[in-house]
């Protein structure tokens, strides 16, 4: 990778934060900071590493992160905008993903970084003609990693949002992973059509593709090597729980055949039942912190 001057993202880097490009032309904002290290896609505003100093990285990505531009990533975080899922016809999750963002800000002190992004409304209204909207994501990146998507309803209608923060969290072995905090929690599993009861913790045997909602507490992914990581939301009241398992696996891109054993997504979502509609001029924020830190002994 090396860096070069961007012209269509004329704001200031402090130091330690950089554009570069990939050999195949794809750009993405390089930050080495003491507090922090990570890296973000400038397509899709899609943050494919994070690792806080002195921790484990807060994030999964595929060892075959797809090198060329116009190719949906595997890992990290993609942004699932304006639907959720194939809710609508289009690009599956919307077209936030696909889309290239301009940087807006970027700012750091001595414990974080920020940055701001923009999807702009010219490439919106291209894409989905006739609704108007205002979308802006925001990375701080320090101890933790918190992403807001915040979307603005820029039209004189009434518009249909569905969207999720579609985190892929790392782990040492699925077999082995707990999730907390879903307990006795409804949810849509999109494997069946089905709405369940989560009957205790969530632990993973097979596919698991679920929206669980009327939700808002935390959620905690408790690994075997004792590790967690926690998911905190803000704006949302579902959260997604997926693993592919051995089968859909084999389908998915940038995905190799064993990768499933070592991610599990929890999103923070506005998805299935907790869908919104924006009023004109209302603005809605999603925001999912992750934060790492060590179990006590009794949990796992
Ligand atoms: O393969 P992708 O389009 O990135 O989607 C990956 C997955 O995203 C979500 O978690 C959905 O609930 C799954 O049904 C889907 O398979």
């Amino acid at each position: 990778m090396h860096s070069q001057k961007f012209a269509q993202h004329p704001v200031q880097l402090p130091e330690g934060v950089r554009l570069i490009q990939n050999k195949h032309g794809r750009e993405f904002l390089q930050i080495d900071h003491p507090a922090v290290s990570a890296r973000i896609a400038m397509e899709g505003a899609h943050i494919t590493h994070c690792q806080p100093a002195g921790q484990g990285p807060l994030l999964w990505m595929s060892a075959s992160e797809p090198e060329l531009p116009g190719k949906t990533i595997r890992g990290g975080i993609p942004l699932c905008w304006p639907w959720f899922s194939d809710t609508r016809s289009g690009p599956a999750h919307g077209i936030a993903r696909i889309s290239p963002w301009q940087l807006t800000a970027v700012s750091s002190d001595a414990e974080r970084v920020s940055v701001r992004m923009r999807l702009a409304h010219s490439l919106i209204e291209q894409a989905l003609p006739g609704e108007k909207w205002k979308l802006d994501v925001e990375f701080v990146l320090g101890s933790d990693l918190m992403v807001t998507l915040i979307t603005r309803n820029m039209g004189e209608e009434r518009q249909a949002l569905s969207q999720a923060l579609h985190s892929y969290l790392p782990v040492s072995n699925i077999d082995q992973v707990v999730v907390q905090g879903l307990e006795s929690c409804a949810y849509l599993d999109q494997l069946t059509g089905h709405l369940q009861i989560q009957q205790g913790p969530v632990r993973f045997t097979a596919e698991t593709d679920r929206i669980y909602f009327n939700h808002s507490g935390d959620v905690r992914l408790i690994d075997a090597n004792k590790q967690v990581i926690s998911v905190h939301r803000k704006g949302s009241d579902s959260v997604v729980v997926w693993n592919p398992w051995i089968e859909k696996s084999l389908r998915l891109s940038h995905f190799a055949s064993d990768d499933y054993r070592h991610m599990l997504c929890i999103e923070a979502a506005n998805a299935g039942p907790d869908a919104r509609v924006l009023e004109p001029g209302e603005t809605h924020r999603l925001t999912t912190r992750i934060t790492r830190g060590a179990a006590d002994s009794s949990v796992v």
